[in-house]
């Protein structure tokens, strides 16, 4: 069970690092198993043998659990193995954490593998557990960090043709558009062949076509093939699926890391896991001689799966998670995620996603729409992106409501204006390293990024300070170099729109720029880290999402505390996540009441990002989407369509009921 639990945390998300987050319970599993080794097996022979041959044999025993105790801990940690080994100072056992680095992916399987037996006992499925984050440290992790490297520079020297694939037919119709790396204008990564109206139409038939056998293939089979591509994706394809993400969208090799290869695998392993949950529920209340049963049908029809750009792991996961509840799906890339997300699709292909099950179909976003509403068979639309563009396809489908054949399902995660609130009792530092890496990790460029700061007077002075000495280290560069903590903005829109807004501070009375501000486009479009003051804590920079690394600080009188979490309450839509760092427990209670729902995923003394699958379900309400929870159960739900079966196990005697004789 240790084990187990143990499996279920992924180091790193808060900064902690990945060597201190082992648990005792890892080590009483290994402790308990040798030392019971060795008492029953000195008992038994000091029963049977002399007294002095059976203290030798169990002196003898005894040094071979303290040895079978430690070679067990670092073999069976399903994370980390290196945590063991420590070194209280690095000099002297720097040798020893080679040898173990060395060995590091091999414990990580062996760990894996042997919790994987626990695991399985359980639930019939191989195991479930969060994919470990790879850290590539210098002098540590070099052969990481030199095979990241090369994958990068394939994919800064090639450019990749990437095509329709419907119905397993690879279509290149000459109809390209451009994937450019953000950080270098001059590399065009790939060309991606759009589909038109006509070609997405028969992405439909076929895809309609293909889910009739693939919802009733055996569950076992279906779910194989997403455990498959998770075991691939997270070995021989690890690198490739990072290089894509690193210079096709900007993320330094970390970022990339959790999403491409952490996030993605989990999604499918835990996309499996929960869907098996579901499937495996069934009525507990029969009455007498009947036998009441849930059919968890695919949607009738095909889901449209329209992924953003930010995580290549949302494009697998609405790509793909349709799927494994038996359905068929149309995924339209962004084009500046297509190699990513095309790497994803090849990955699901070798793994053995049939023809058809999952249509790849790269196209311009409303010619897709547009296709996709028109068709009576449309199930749902799995969206997550901009809210403009969500309320653009609700709309398109209200407009057509009563000509489909079912309700279509409307997935919808959306964006945010995401906070951090400080009380007076909050520890400074904690939350200046919070707020750092939440609104400037991959440049402030994720839905859940921190970009308004309520600050409380007393502790501005040391906040304000903590932030500039921080952002002054905090370089910028391409996603490829290792110093790089950020990179450039995705293109050429939302440079001009983040710059926009930086350029709206500049010119206003509301606000001071603290520190950064300056954009550049003209050999990539970067965005120096901006962090901005404001004397309005309603006005446009604290109410409306930007989408880039800015965030806007409001500093608050201390005793008003009260009203200024009313202020975060109602001053944006959204309602995506937020943050509340405080260590008065009182401070903590209140404000998650008033806050109740201002955040789907709210954070207490952390930071606003880094939700886990498995861990943090994600998504928010308000104009932030329909919050239908990536990462756990409740998303798999909407992708199912129950049926109820009662079979009656006697036969009605007669239609007339007893009251009726006289
Ligand atoms: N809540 C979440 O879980 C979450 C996660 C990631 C990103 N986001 C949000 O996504 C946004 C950034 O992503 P983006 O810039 O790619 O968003 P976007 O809305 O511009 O694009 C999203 C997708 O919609 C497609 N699209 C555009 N117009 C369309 C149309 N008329 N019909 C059909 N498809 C169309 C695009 O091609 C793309 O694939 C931010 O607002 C961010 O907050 C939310
Ligand atoms: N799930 C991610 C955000 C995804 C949206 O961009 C996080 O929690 O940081």
């Amino acid at each position: 069970l240790s084990l187990c639990n143990s499996m279920a945390g992924r180091p790193d998300i808060n900064g902690l690092s990945a060597r201190t987050t082992f648990s005792l319970s890892d080590f009483s599993l290994s402790l308990s198993l040798s030392l019971s080794l060795s008492l029953s097996l000195s008992l038994s022979l000091s029963l049977s043998l002399s007294l002095s041959l059976s203290l030798s044999l169990s002196l003898s025993l005894v040094s071979l659990s303290f040895w079978s105790f430690f070679f067990q801990l670092v073999l069976v940690h399903p994370r980390r193995g290196t945590v063991i080994l420590k070194p209280p100072t690095p000099p002297t056992l720097s040798a020893t954490m080679a040898l173990v680095r060395s060995i590091q992916q091999t414990v990580r399987t062996t760990g894996v593998r042997a919790a994987q037996q626990v695991r399985a006992l359980g639930n019939g499925l191989p195991p479930v557990y969060n994919e470990p984050v790879w850290d590539y440290v210098k002098g540590v992790d070099d052969d990481n960090r030199a095979n990241i490297r090369e994958a990068c520079q394939v994919v800064r020297n090639e450019t990749v043709d990437i095509p329709c694939v419907i119905n397993g037919e690879e279509i290149y119709s000459g109809n390209t558009v451009d994937q450019l790396a953000p950080s270098q204008h001059e590399l065009t990564i790939a060309r991606i062949h759009h589909a038109d109206e006509a070609m997405i139409k028969r992405a439909i038939d076929g895809a309609v076509e293909a889910r009739k056998e693939w919802e009733l293939m055996p569950w076992e089979h279906r779910a194989a093939v997403f455990l498959r591509a998770a075991d691939m994706l997270t070995t021989e394809y690890r690198f490739r699926a990072l290089a894509t993400t690193m210079i096709g969208q900007g993320k330094n090799v970390y970022q990339a890391e959790i999403d491409a290869a952490a996030e993605a695998a989990d999604f499918f392993r835990f996309g499996v896991h929960y869907a098996n949950e579901i499937l495996h529920q069934q009525p507990e209340h029969h009455a007498a001689h009947v036998w009441n049963r849930l059919t968890y049908r695919a949607l009738e029809g095909f889901v449209a799966a329209v992924p953003p750009f930010n995580f290549t792991a949302i494009g697998a996961n609405l790509g793909a998670c349709p799927a494994i509840m038996g359905n068929s799906v149309l995924w339209k890339p962004t084009e500046t995620a297509a190699l990513s997300n095309f790497t994803i699709f090849q990955i699901l292909r070798e793994a053995g996603i049939p023809d058809g099950v999952i249509q790849f179909v790269p196209s311009y976003g409303p010619t897709f729409g547009d296709t996709v509403a028109a068709d009576p068979r449309l199930a749902a639309i799995n969206f997550t992106g901009s809210t403009k563009t969500f309320d653009h396809l609700t709309q398109l489908v209200a407009s057509r409501v009563s000509t489909y054949n079912t309700y279509p399902r409307l997935i919808g995660e959306c964006g945010g204006k995401n906070f951090h609130w400080l009380h007076e009792s909050a520890d400074v530092e904690d939350t200046v390293n919070g707020t750092i890496r939440s609104a400037f990790e991959y440049q402030g460029q994720k839905c859940s990024a921190c970009s308004r700061v309520y600050v409380p007077r007393s502790l501005w002075p040391e906040y304000k300070a903590g932030m500039i000495e921080a952002l002054k280290e905090l370089r910028v560069g391409q996603p490829d170099e290792f110093s790089s903590f950020m990179t450039a903005v995705i293109d050429e829109k939302s440079f001009d729109k983040i710059s926009g807004y930086i350029e709206h501070a500049r010119q206003s009375d509301d606000y001071e720029i603290l520190f950064g501000g300056e954009c550049d486009k003209s050999t990539g479009y970067f965005i120096q880290p901006t962090m901005i003051q404001t004397t309005d804590p309603k006005s446009r920079l604290m109410q409306e999402e930007i989408f880039g690394p800015v965030v806007t600080a409001y500093v608050y009188e201390d005793e008003d505390w009260e009203s200024c979490l009313q202020t975060v309450n109602e001053t944006s839509p959204y309602g995506l996540t937020g943050a509340v760092y405080a260590r008065d427990r009182s401070v903590i209670d209140t404000s998650l009441r008033v806050l109740h729902h201002a955040a789907g995923n709210i954070y207490i003394n952390a930071k606003s990002t880094g939700s886990v699958v498995g861990q943090q379900p994600f998504g928010g309400a308000r104009r932030s989407g329909t919050n239908d929870k990536a990462g756990a159960a409740n998303y798999l739900l909407r992708f199912t369509s129950i049926q109820s079966a009662k079979e009656c196990l006697y036969r009605l005697p007669d239609w007339r009921y007893e009251y009726m004789e006289d």
